[in-house]
């Protein structure tokens, strides 16, 4: 697709980058903000111009993998929106039934080219990049389980709304896919539950249920699952109250020193992904998981 050529173009990868931080100050032509209701295949997102906030509705069967394509398209909307200095905030959610986002697609890491895991893991960075540096107001409605890059997704927002259902869970558990979480995954949880709980948790490859997520801080608030969407937006109602720059400069200045850690060495980390994904051990891991997976669910 066009957009996708696009997004992977040498030409507009650096305007992108540029924006993530600052999107409102340094904004691309390139993605002349959409201000109208938009849906695509695998994100659907409905902005209301007059409370400035947007909803991300992710809506790829089974799971909302996070593919290639759905990244891609992530990217390309969130770049929209923050180029709108209208949209002030964001709210995250899931259209499928019990999962928030099974994380990243293992498919996307198994069997696949050098090349093409190389391109993959530049777009989960771009997304990261992207929603832990935004200018918006961000809030997790997670209503579902949210396992590794799921976790993450959510790690990355301002505020975490659960499903108190106990069916769910959420966590950083790549070390039950014999993977490991690379730094700035780490950081991000560090920067929410603290040091002692995430080195317990990513060792042992925890996920938790929402009473023990909301324990150590990994989720803020947990309310009866049909109401996860109307607390968040009410709770984004709150937090625009505040005003913006200081909010924002407050925001950035939690948040650059593991933003600019990563973007300082980008290409680094996509090699050290690249070499570690495609070692032949780590693929007979990926491959022991899915069969597990399957086996779990006949
Ligand atoms: C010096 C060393 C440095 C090393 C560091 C360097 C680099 C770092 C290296 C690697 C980092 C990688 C980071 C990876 C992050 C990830 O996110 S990996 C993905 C982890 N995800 C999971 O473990 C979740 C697995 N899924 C589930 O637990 C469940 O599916 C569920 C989300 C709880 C939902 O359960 P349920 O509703 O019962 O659905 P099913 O299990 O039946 O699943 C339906 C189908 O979807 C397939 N599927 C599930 N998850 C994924 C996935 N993540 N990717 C692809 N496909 C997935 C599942 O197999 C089913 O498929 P079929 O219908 O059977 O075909």
């Amino acid at each position: 697709m066009a957009w996708r050529a696009a997004l992977r173009s040498k030409a507009v990868i650096p305007a992108l980058l540029s924006c993530s931080s600052h999107g409102r100050l340094c904004a691309s032509p390139t993605f002349i903000t959409q201000r109208n209701n938009s849906t695509s295949p695998k994100i659907k997102v409905d902005y209301d111009q007059t409370t400035g906030v947007a909803v991300m509705h992710m809506q790829s069967p089974p799971v909302n993998s996070l593919s290639l394509d759905f990244l891609t398209e992530l990217c390309i909307s969130l770049e929209k929106l923050e180029m709108d200095k209208g949209c002030r905030g964001l709210i995250i959610t899931s259209n499928q039934p019990k999962v928030f986002s099974a994380g990243l697609d293992i498919l996307e890491m198994y069997g696949k080219s050098p090349e093409h895991c190389g391109e993959f893991w530049k777009v989960v960075q771009e997304m990261w990049l992207k929603l832990y540096g935004s200018n918006m107001v961000t809030i997790a409605a997670i209503n579902g389980s949210s396992p590794a890059g799921g976790c993450l997704l959510s790690l990355t927002c301002d505020y975490r709304i659960m499903a108190d259902n106990p069916l769910y869970s959420i966590g950083l558990n790549e070390t039950q896919l014999g993977i490991v979480a690379p730094f700035w995954f780490k950081e991000t949880m560090v920067n929410t539950v603290g040091h002692r709980n995430t080195e317990v948790a990513l060792q042992l490859g925890l996920l938790y249920k929402p009473a023990e997520a909301l324990k150590i801080g990994l989720v803020d608030q947990l309310v009866p699952e049909d109401q996860v969407f109307s607390v968040a937006t009410q709770t984004m109602t709150k937090w625009l109250t505040i005003p913006e720059h200081a909010r924002q400069i407050t925001k950035s200045m939690m948040r650059n020193p593991t933003i600019d850690k990563l973007r300082t060495n980008r290409e680094a980390d996509i090699q050290n992904f690249v070499s570690f994904i495609t070692k032949e051990s780590i693929q007979k891991s990926l491959r022991m998981y899915m069969e597990m997976l399957k086996q779990r669910k006949a």
